[in-house]
């Protein structure tokens, strides 16, 4: 039998919502055997960052070998990378082990405003991580960060897609969970030529901490089975959906999503009628 593996490297959420935790779960959940390169502990729950702890560029960089050197992996996940010394360290581990099914989720700001990614790491990956991603995953802050222009409308998303290819990237998502006043949320998809929309209804929530990391680990985990991008995404954005409707409604803040909601969603369909 084979085995996916996937390999995560971002920072630990001690909430558990968010980071290398949502991610492991995501990986679990779709059946994807999941591997860990911690870059910063970081002390969290649902109402906000409370500690932010790196470890040593060496440190990380040793979690990435003690894999590529025994395990191996299909994919790889890249989360909270905090600092340029990292990602730089990253970015040269993914070219030795010619790693490339890769997502970068360019994660800069949690939802309370602390920041996960130093100022000066942005050039850092833009010039050393963009061009190694298969598929980027900005939400729309994280977009105007890289991309440097406006992106609320439609077409300035599009653009700043056009603009992130123009590093290396092969795919963008631009996600859509923060665009205002529409009660569809819209995922686009863009492959270097064209677009594709992935859309679902808004859920109306405060518990949607750790979407992003959710939405990128289970890409990974796609990509990590062997699927195409879009079918990877098409996947992600119903895990996601049924994450965030089947709240667990934990915490007096932003809670974090179900992880367990899609599996139990597959099952219930899986039923014949008699038996639910
Ligand atoms: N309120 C919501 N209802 C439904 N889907 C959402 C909602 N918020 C975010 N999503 C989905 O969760 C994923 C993460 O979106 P987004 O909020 O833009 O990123 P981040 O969590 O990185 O800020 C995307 O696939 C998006 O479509
Ligand atoms: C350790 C860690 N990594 C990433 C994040 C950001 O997660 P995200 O999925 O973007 O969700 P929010 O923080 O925006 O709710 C994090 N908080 N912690």
């Amino acid at each position: 039998m084979t085995i996916a593996r996937a390999l995560t490297i971002a920072g630990s959420d001690s909430g558990g919502g968010a980071g290398i935790q949502a991610d492991l779960k995501t990986f679990q959940e779709l059946r994807v055997f999941g591997m860990s390169a911690i870059t910063a502990i970081t002390a969290q729950n649902t109402l906000g960052v409370l500690g932010i702890y790196p470890l040593p560029v060496d440190a990380v960089l040793q979690q990435i070998d003690a894999i590529g050197a025994d395990l191996g992996t299909d994919a790889v996940k890249t989360g909270m990378l905090f600092s340029a010394d990292i990602i730089a360290g990253v970015a040269e581990r993914l070219r030795r082990y010619g790693w490339s099914r890769v997502v970068v989720d360019p994660v800069m700001i949690a939802k309370g405003g602390a920041k996960l990614l130093q100022d000066d790491a942005v050039r850092a990956m833009k010039e050393k991580l963009l061009p190694q991603a298969l598929v980027l995953t900005p939400n729309m802050p994280e977009a105007e960060a890289l991309a440097g222009v406006p992106v609320r409308t439609l077409e300035e998303r599009k653009e700043a897609a056009r603009r992130l290819a123009a590093y290396g990237v092969k795919h963008v998502v631009m996600k859509g969970g923060h665009e205002e006043g529409s009660d569809v949320v819209v995922d686009l998809l863009y492959d270097g030529s064209g677009f594709t929309e992935f859309a679902s209804p808004r859920v109306y929530t405060r518990h949607t901490h750790g979407t992003g990391c959710t939405f990128a680990a289970a890409v990974a985990a796609g990509l990590a089975k062997g699927q195409g991008v879009a079918e990877a995404v098409a996947t992600a954005k119903q895990f996601i959906g049924a994450a965030i409707e089947d709240s667990l409604e934990l915490g007096q803040g932003h809670g974090p999503t179900n992880h367990w909601a899609y599996r139990e969603r597959l099952a219930a369909a899986a039923m014949p009628k008699e038996g639910r």
